[in-house]
């Protein structure tokens, strides 16, 4: 479904991701691991086209999107969730999730059944600012309204960093439905190995921008885990 092929990624001058071969399947989940700061956002934001100056191809259901502009990687089916929400001030949650829609090729303008189901809380504060809702609702938010765009797969960064414990079980469940119940390919950034495990099918680690060992999940041993991110 995705394939990178020697995909290099700079901000300016600085060179973060290094020919990086990696492919993800349909129907999948694939984790993405590695400690700070070595390119896990960057080759989401490869994915994406934001921010990021990239060489090499990235092909999506066999079309170079690599040259392509944000909006039509939207449009392909690429949803993003990005680290830190990016819930729009000012907007309302039903604004908010309704600004996903703008990327639909049907032209819909209404919110996915898909999301009431998921989060039913929301409908109950439709009204109110995004901005105002607790950071695991605003999260919750910010996956409906990538939703919203009737993405094919779904992209997440961290999606339960500095989550409250009560809301991180909701979005962990949330997550692996989409996959399963709804056959959602899934990327996502992790760094708690306990949810990579339960929910990825394969895995990919990487180390200053290259992909230092990958495997499925049944590979993500303890030991791999220690020599790589230090855990
Ligand atoms: N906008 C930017 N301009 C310049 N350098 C950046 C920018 N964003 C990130 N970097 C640098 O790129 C490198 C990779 O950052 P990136 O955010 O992709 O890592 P990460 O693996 O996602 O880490 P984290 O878990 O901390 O988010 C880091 O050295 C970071 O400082």
């Amino acid at each position: 479904m995705l394939k990178f092929r020697k995909l290099n990624a700079f901000y300016g001058t600085s060179h973060i991701i290094h020919d990086l071969d990696l492919d993800i399947r349909k129907g999948e989940t694939f984790c993405l691991l590695g400690r700070n700061g070595v390119g896990k956002t960057t080759l989401l934001r490869s994915l994406l086209g934001i921010d990021v100056r990239t060489t090499g191809t990235i092909e999506f259901d066999g079309a170079d999107i690599s040259a392509t502009p944000t909006h039509e990687r939207a449009r392909r089916g690429v949803g993003y969730v990005p680290q830190g929400r990016e819930i729009v001030p000012g907007l309302s949650v039903l604004d908010n999730i309704l600004l996903g829609c703008n990327a639909r090729t049907d032209g819909q303008m209404t919110v996915p059944q898909l999301v009431w189901s998921l989060f039913p809380f929301l409908k109950d504060h439709l009204g109110r600012r995004g901005t105002n809702l607790s950071g695991g609702q605003q999260q919750q938010l910010a996956i409906a309204r990538a939703l919203a765009t009737d993405p094919s797969v779904l992209v997440l960064d961290e999606p339960t960093e500095g989550i409250q414990p009560n809301i991180v079980e909701d979005i962990e469940k949330a997550i692996v439905s989409l996959n399963r119940d709804h056959g959602l390919t899934i990327i996502l950034v992790e760094q708690k190995i306990r949810f990579a495990r339960t929910a990825a099918h394969r895995f990919a680690i990487l180390e200053k921008g290259r992909v230092a060992a990958s495997g499925t999940a049944a590979d993500l041993s303890n030991d791999l885990i220690h020599r790589h991110m230090g855990l």
